[in-house]
């Protein structure tokens, strides 16, 4: 098949890169890893290209870091499209963004099957046009059964938001005698969360050189390393995630102990 050929998933590594990998996977890798995926504007500006150019950019590099998370034995994957322009995009780019994900699928979907890679979605899918929605329910479908990594997207997610969610779902349940107050603790909370089949992160990678956390997972977050880059998202590439990955593997965790 022609994307066999094209996207096969050793010939697409460079020989440098896989010596590296070889070395991460003799330790211990992060299970769950989050990236705030931040610079496709700037990217696109500093090559006076349109802002989509970025955005189509950004896509090939949402691709190459699956592929590459998932050979490394990563189990999670959740990526954030960040943008602090969400709100001032024009129209145009807006109308792209909503079809990126049809295109994203058409393009790489049996590639990522190919690899056993599971496919999930996090946010508030409601505000998400019914036409994205068909597609990413459509790829939700046909990758439920892989156990390879799991590819998990958060769109029109916001931590705060989700954390109020829980709140009234909590009282809600407290109303009609499912729960008992005196029995909230964290683990019941976290159930009540987006992300309750998940773990928490263990790392969480931001590009483009913003030092912030931007409403993402910050309760999920408590425990999580933080790596931050000035490289831009279009730019990023395996040799960034591994050196994320190696600074992670020397850095010993505390989990707030000693
Ligand atoms: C299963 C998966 C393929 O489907 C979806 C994935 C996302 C969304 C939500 N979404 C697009 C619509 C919106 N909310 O603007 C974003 O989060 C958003 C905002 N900017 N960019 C550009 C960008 C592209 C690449 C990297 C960063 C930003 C993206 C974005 C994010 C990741 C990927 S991967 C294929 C397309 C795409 C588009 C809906 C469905």
């Amino acid at each position: 098949m022609f994307y066999k050929k094209l996207f096969n998933k050793q010939s697409s590594i460079p020989e440098s890169i896989k010596e590296r990998m070889e070395l991460v996977k003799s330790q211990a890798v992060p299970d769950h890893v989050a990236i705030i995926m931040d610079g496709n504007g700037r990217w696109a500006k500093s090559r006076a290209l349109p802002r989509i150019a970025g955005h189509h950019e950004g896509m090939k590099v949402v691709r190459k870091i699956s592929i590459l998370a998932n050979n490394i034995g990563i189990q999670t994957l959740t990526l954030f499209a960040f943008s602090t322009e969400n709100w001032k995009r024009p129209k145009s780019e807006v109308d792209y963004l909503m079809k990126l994900p049809a295109e994203f699928l058409d393009i790489y979907l049996p590639e990522l099957i190919d690899n056993n890679v599971k496919v999930q979605v996090i946010g508030e899918k409601e505000k998400i046009p019914s036409h994205t929605l068909l597609v990413v329910e459509k790829a939700i479908e046909r990758t439920k059964n892989n156990n390879g990594l799991l590819l998990n997207f958060a769109l029109n997610y916001g931590s705060r938001s989700e954390i109020i969610m829980a709140i009234k779902n909590i009282v809600k349940d407290i109303k009609c005698g499912n729960i008992n107050e005196r029995d909230i603790n964290e683990d019941i909370f976290s159930q009540y969360l987006m992300t309750k089949d998940l773990a928490d992160p263990d790392l969480l990678i931001r590009t483009s050189g913003e030092i912030r956390l931007s409403n993402f997972m910050l309760w999920q977050s408590a425990y999580t390393e933080l790596w931050f880059t000035d490289c831009l998202w279009p730019d990023f590439d395996e040799g960034h995630f591994l050196d994320a990955i190696e600074q992670y593997q020397k850095r010993s965790r505390r989990f707030g102990g000693i």
